[in-house]
């Protein structure tokens, strides 16, 4: 397995790409450590499959370079960059048996007969695969065949990497637990080298131990799921994670103070050169409900079972709040936020509160 090391990376589908809008992404400067279990995770059209697609190889970038272990593969095809991937629907073939179709990859490296044997047992034994060996891949269930093309990426040790492109698309939704925590299991087993593309969050944070977030061609921010939840570092990964997402308000900010409509919220901390416009982001399990604060009106209320998600009007702007199962509704609720909650944005960017002296 490798690191992968993404240099100034840059690409447009444009043969003359001029402007900043003309790339589907814009420069990437990543490294994904060897052994890493990555999650890419944006909406439809942020860049996601570009980006997977520069790092097997099928798509050469418009600028940039790729690197293996410190070795430049920029310029080296998907076979020789040595690459498994596992895509949405899955590629196999449908008149090889199971057996066959692991084999499959390791006879074309020329591996030895004995060696094939071998490797391919232990991956039927890994992929639960062992009792459909025998049987034609045509005519199995779409979540076999996903695990038959799993397979595949596994059964040769020496991969550099494995990538997968919303490899549970297809799959009956708990058959997507089983398999997730399945490949978690193989992850912390063998140390693969993973960068799993998805646009659902779920899947991103319960797979990966490292998530980079895109959003318009750009990684907006790279963190643990904590860290994306406790500090979204751009307004669209408060917004993208966390259900319901982040509440923003739009601020004037005067010292330790943010100026919202006729009311003034405490910042917990001072912001260095800002003043003006802004935006408060808290998360709605964050937000209090309680008899002072901002007047708010109440326009309904989801029960989710252990908490409730609570949909306010406050000086005319849409708020959620999150109470816990047992947490009562004031009748004429007031706002306030918890200071630990509160995240300032300027620019869509996150701006750090530093502590008064
Ligand atoms: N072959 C292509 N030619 C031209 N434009 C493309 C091509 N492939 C992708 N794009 C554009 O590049 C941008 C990024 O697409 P990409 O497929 O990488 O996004 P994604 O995040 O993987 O989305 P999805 O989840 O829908 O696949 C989009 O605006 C898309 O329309």
């Amino acid at each position: 397995m490798a690191r992968i090391d993404l240099s100034a990376i840059r690409h447009s589908y444009m043969p003359r790409p001029s402007v900043e809008a003309d790339y589907a992404l814009k420069q990437v400067d990543h490294s994904f450590l060897d052994g890493g279990a990555y999650a890419l995770l944006g909406p439809s059209g942020c860049g996601k499959t570009t980006l997977l697609n520069i790092i097997s190889g099928l798509l050469h970038p418009s600028e940039g370079r790729l690197l293996f272990d410190g070795r430049d593969v920029t310029d080296l095809t998907t076979q020789e960059r040595n690459i498994a991937q596992v895509f949405q629907f899955p590629v196999v073939y449908d008149t090889m048996t199971v057996y066959e179709n692991l084999a499959f990859p390791l006879r074309n490296r020329g591996v030895p007969r004995d060696e094939i044997d071998r490797q391919v047992r232990e991956t039927l034994a890994l992929t639960d695969l062992a009792a459909v060996a025998q049987r034609r891949a045509r005519g199995l269930t779409a979540d076999l065949k996903q695990k038959i093309a799993l397979g595949r990426g596994l059964v040769r040790s020496d991969v550099n990497a494995i990538l997968f492109d919303e490899p549970l698309t297809v799959i009956d939704p708990h058959m997507k637990w089983q398999l997730r925590s399945e490949l978690r299991k193989l992850h912390r087993r063998f140390g693969f080298t993973m960068v799993y593309v998805t646009h659902d969050q779920t899947e991103a944070l319960t797979f990966a131990d490292t998530v980079v977030v895109m959003y318009e061609g750009e990684i907006v921010q790279i963190g643990t799921p904590d860290e994306l939840f406790e500090r979204p570092a751009h307004t669209f990964v408060g917004y993208f994670i966390g259900s319901p997402g982040m509440n923003l308000l739009p601020v004037e900010v005067e010292g330790v103070q943010a100026r919202f409509g006729a009311h003034a919220i405490a910042l917990p901390g001072a912001v260095r050169d800002v003043k003006g416009p802004a935006e408060l982001g808290v998360r709605p399990e964050y937000v209090r409900l309680g008899a002072a604060g901002l007047p708010a009106q109440v326009r309904r209320v989801e029960d989710l079972g252990r908490r409730k998600v609570v949909w306010l009007l406050v000086e005319g702007q849409e708020l959620a709040a999150v109470l816990g199962e047992d947490e009562g509704l004031p009748t004429e609720p007031r706002v306030t936020f918890a200071p630990e909650g509160i995240n300032l944005y300027v620019a869509s960017r996150r701006r750090a509160l530093e502590a008064a002296a």
